[in-house]
């Protein structure tokens, strides 16, 4: 199969969707891989590296596209990337598809098969290929949030462990899963007290267990979202309902019982966020202020870990580009029930539910996409 790697192109990502070790077991196969010049430079990966490997190194973007039956990316195609699928290839990436409506529509309108990261599952309940990256902007947030209580930042100018004689700051999680374990475990190993809010009590029964009473759980309600508002220094959202548009649990109304320079980190940007105030925003430029309290939006925050992050994720995408390469879209998603639902949009319709949902359109089932 020939396989492209373009060079992203969102603001500030320096990811690569494979690395030259994932270019040499696909190259060993049999497959023809090209790797867009400098795609990899970012994540410490240079052109001669992927050359090695038996990679072609293609200075020509048109090129690359043009003659590609598999795309691989990291963050979800920019209109210009759209502009550039056609009906016969197959797009394999982070799609977040129901916080971006145009996106949806011009996947649509391509013709393509767009199979997105964050929609394939495992036998444990889990997203596995959401997980190494949920981890990496878990525990980017705590710095992320810790350096936005700054005063220069527009922060209240609280330190998280406090010092001796001064109360540590208080840190709350909403949405206990990956992203939210993993922002907690950074806040208490910083010293400050950290509650999570969740709306699973088996999760917080695993969280209580794990952290036997260094953690605070409490269940997710209004009352208890109420609470937070008024007495966090931070506040990091982390909910997810898999493939869906975030709900809104923090309104506009509930940032005047904040603390003023509180900050709100929103991980759950890309699937729109979780705050009523939330709007993307880019490592360029990663906060703004809303009545007082300090927003952190990044949809994209492991890309300023582009190292860790590009062997985090692509050693978890290798096997499944593996099966796209060797079998195909079609036969690896019969073969595989946990890779199916990672199938979001072919032929001009969404095979994903809750994208479907977010915008009123109508999905067919993924199993009839491979029958
Ligand atoms: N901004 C960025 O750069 C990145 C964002 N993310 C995003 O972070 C979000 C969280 O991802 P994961 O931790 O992997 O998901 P996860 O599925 O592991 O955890 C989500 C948790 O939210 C809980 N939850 C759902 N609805 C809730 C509600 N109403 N109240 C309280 N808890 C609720 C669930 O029970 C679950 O424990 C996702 O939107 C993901 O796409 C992930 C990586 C990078
Ligand atoms: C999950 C995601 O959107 C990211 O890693 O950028
Ligand atoms: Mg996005």
């Amino acid at each position: 199969m020939k396989i492209a790697v373009p060079k992203e192109i969102k603001n500030h990502e320096y990811r690569v969707a494979l690395t030259p070790t994932g270019a040499r077991e696909l190259v060993g196969r049999g497959h023809s891989v090209s790797v867009q010049a400098a795609a990899g430079e970012g994540a410490g990966f240079s052109d001669s590296d992927y050359e090695a490997a038996g990679a072609k190194v293609e200075a020509n973007v048109d090129a690359l596209w043009q003659s590609a039956e598999l795309i691989l990316k990291v963050k979800e195609p920019q209109a210009e990337e759209v502009a550039r699928l056609t009906a016969s290839q197959t797009l394999f990436t982070y799609l977040h598809l129901a916080a971006e409506e145009t996106l949806t529509q011009g996947l649509m309108a391509s013709g393509a098969t767009c199979i997105a990261y964050e929609t394939i599952t495992d036998a444990k309940g889990g997203l596995p290929l959401l997980a190494p990256m949920s981890t990496v902007a878990g525990r980017m947030a705590v710095q992320a949030g810790a350096h936005s209580l700054e005063k220069a930042q527009g922060g209240s100018g609280v330190l998280l462990p406090g010092v001796p004689g001064v109360a540590p700051g208080k840190v709350t999680v909403i949405g206990g899963g990956v992203v939210g374990e993993n922002a907690a475990r950074m806040a208490l190993g910083l010293g400050a007290e950290v509650t999570i809010l969740d709306k699973s009590i088996a999760r917080l029964e695993v969280l209580d267990d794990r952290y036997q009473g260094r953690i605070k759980t409490v269940y997710s309600t209004a009352d208890a979202l109420d609470q937070a508002a008024k007495e966090s220094d931070m506040i990091i959202g982390a909910v997810l309902i898999p493939g869906a548009a975030a709900p809104k649990l923090i309104t506009r109304a509930m940032l005047a019982d904040m603390k003023p320079g509180s900050v709100l980190v929103d991980v759950a940007i890309d699937q729109g966020g979780c705050f009523e105030t939330s709007k993307p925003t880019t490592h360029a430029e990663p906060t703004y202020i809303v009545d007082g309290i300090v927003h952190y939006c990044v949809a994209n925050m492991p890309g300023a870990v582009a190292r860790t992050s590009t062997l985090g994720l692509t050693n978890a995408t290798l096997p499944f580009v593996l099966a796209l390469a060797d079998k195909g879209w079609q036969q690896a998603l019969k073969d595989d029930p946990h890779f199916l639902p990672g199938l979001n949009v072919h032929n001009g319709q969404v095979t994903y539910q809750a994208v479907a949902d977010a915008f009123g359109l109508k999905s067919i089932d993924p199993a009839n996409a491979v029958a």
